[in-house]
């Protein structure tokens, strides 16, 4: 069932673990997110990034994901992941998106009090759930040092300002993750995690999970952490899957052969990322 971002990650919240949130950009990728949450009866997020929104055609994307959503099994949440252009993040909410991320993180304070504040009650009115970020979560071409880093992360206090003037539904903190694959070993400020939900409770989001070892996810979901962006480690198995499987096949050209074997290596990472997050048989308990 297509369900909003909210119903999902309020369960989360209460039941302390975390859903997966897997960008897509075609019909493969949705086909692998989607078969993996029913056959592990998971809660799924499945998003979009503006990239992909450009790349596949926002309504085409919608639509596929909204068909498949609607005949599974397990919920499954549509999302808008780092949305900035207003263009699309009205073009999703018209197309369907149950929840939507306005990402205002580059923006001052107040700035970003003031967009996100419009983004949530444009979405408020037609029920759609909305994440934001405060703080900057790092990327690959980021060539920073540890206190350069520090100083991105996300303040205790302005998160708790932040979430009472806008209203957001759920927070993406910057606590040492960083977008793309890592070049040295992450190191994780799980003291700021664990007095931003201390202090907020709410649904917090975990970006630039690709490559993080199973303790600190672990330890991040313990801490409340409730909804963790993979996309990274589903676009290697991918590639990895379709170079060997080319390399292996020299007669092969059918599309449907390559995709599909590449489709069976996205879904062993997106499995074993959904039983490292807690969310496998949290559909439908009892
Ligand atoms: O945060 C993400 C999408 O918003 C994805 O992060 P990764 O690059 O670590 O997969
Ligand atoms: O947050 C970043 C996601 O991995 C999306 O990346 P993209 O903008 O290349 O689609
Ligand atoms: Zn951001
Ligand atoms: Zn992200």
């Amino acid at each position: 069932m297509l369900v909003s971002g909210i119903e999902i990650l309020a369960k989360a919240n209460i039941d302390g673990y975390a859903v997966g949130a897997f960008n897509t950009s075609n019909l493969e990728i949705t086909q692998a997110i989607i078969e993996s949450a029913e056959e592990l009866n998971a809660p799924v997020i499945v998003q979009v990034s503006e990239g992909a929104f450009n790349y596949a055609g926002g309504k085409n994307i919608a639509n596929i994901v909204k068909t498949m959503a609607r005949d599974a099994s397990v919920p499954v949440a549509l999302h808008l992941d780092h949305g900035r252009d207003f263009g699309i993040l009205m073009r999703s909410i018209r197309y369907g998106f149950t929840s939507i991320m306005y990402d205002g993180s580059k923006y001052p304070l107040p700035e970003n009090i003031e967009r996100t504040k419009r983004i949530v009650d444009m979405a408020r009115a037609v029920n759609i759930s909305v994440e934001a970020e405060l703080g900057k979560i790092g990327g690959t071409e980021d060539n920073v040092s540890v206190s350069e880093k520090e100083a991105m992360y996300t303040d205790p206090d302005e998160a708790v300002e932040f979430v009472k003037e806008t209203g957001v539904d759920y927070l993406a903190i910057a606590i040492g993750t960083a977008h793309g694959p890592y070049k040295g070993v992450p190191h994780l400020d799980f003291e700021r995690l664990k007095e931003i939900k201390s202090r907020l409770g709410m649904p917090i989001v975990l970006h630039g999970a690709s490559g993080l070892s199973e303790e600190d996810i672990k330890k991040a979901v313990k801490l409340g952490v409730n909804k963790i962006n993979i996309d990274t480690d589903i676009r290697q198995a991918f590639a990895a899957s379709v170079r060997a499987y080319l390399d292996e096949n020299k007669d092969v050209y059918d599309p449907r052969s390559i995709l599909g074997n590449a489709k069976k290596a996205m879904k062993d990472v997106i499995k074993k990322k959904m039983i490292m997050f807690g969310s496998d048989n949290r559909a439908k308990e009892g």
